[in-house]
């Protein structure tokens, strides 16, 4: 199948999830992540602020702050591309660009995302095989997880059934080490 058709299956697919899986799904999610000790210990931890259908990340980034990580968040810039800034509790976000919140604290620029310990990313669906994502199909996180080193644990959040074989890879597409889904994670390539 390619990007575009898997692309509206996945929407579909989330679209039909209820409020209360939803909500359900969150939870599992955060909790999974929260008891995994390089989780706990990651100072600085790249998100993202979910939206829509998307695997809910308020909470998750919520509680990391308060544990006292710090946590970045992107900043969609018009290239595409993404900036960061530090989310510093739950008034600090104002819509960005496509209508995300974003902090409203200083841009750290497209590079600062080399210093995160912990990398959380959005995903439609991740390959289980070979660990390839699908996104929205902006590019903006293959061009940002392109930067990070390769011992940097990065995670992509999923619903139930969207860790499947077959996402379509083209040469630019980044893989990530883990997913993490309501059941649990799974470590992925190796
Ligand atoms: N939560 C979240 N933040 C993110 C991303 C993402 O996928 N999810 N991005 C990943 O690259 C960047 C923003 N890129 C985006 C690209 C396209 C659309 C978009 O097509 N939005 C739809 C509404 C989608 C929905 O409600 O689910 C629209 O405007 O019609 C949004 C963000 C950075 N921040
Ligand atoms: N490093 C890069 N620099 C510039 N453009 C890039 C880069 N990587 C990918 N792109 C472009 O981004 C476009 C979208 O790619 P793709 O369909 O793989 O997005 P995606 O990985 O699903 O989405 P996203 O990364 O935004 O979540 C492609 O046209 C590709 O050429």
């Amino acid at each position: 199948m390619d990007k575009m058709k898997l692309r509206r299956k996945l929407m579909e697919q989330r679209a039909c999830l209820s409020p209360e899986r939803r909500r359900a799904n969150a939870v599992g999610i955060r909790e999974t992540l929260l008891d995994q000790p390089w989780v706990q210990m990651a100072g600085l931890v790249a998100c993202y602020w979910s939206i829509g259908s998307e695997p809910e990340t308020h909470g998750l980034v919520f509680a990391l702050w308060k544990h006292g990580a710090t946590v970045m968040l992107p900043v969609h810039k018009s290239d595409d591309d993404l900036d960061w800034a530090v989310y510093d509790g739950p008034d600090t976000l104002a819509p960005g660009r496509s209508g995300i919140m974003e902090p409203v604290d200083a841009r750290r620029g497209v590079e600062a995302i080399r210093t995160a310990a912990l990398v959380i990313v959005p995903a439609l669906a991740v390959d289980a095989r070979t660990g390839v994502r699908l996104g929205r199909g902006g590019g903006s996180y293959d061009r940002a997880l392109a930067r990070v080193g390769p011992n940097v644990p990065t995670v992509a959040l999923l619903h139930d059934g969207e860790l499947i074989d077959g996402v379509p890879a083209e040469p630019h597409d980044q893989a990530v080490r883990y997913a993490a889904t309501p059941v649990g994670l799974t470590r992925l390539m190796r």
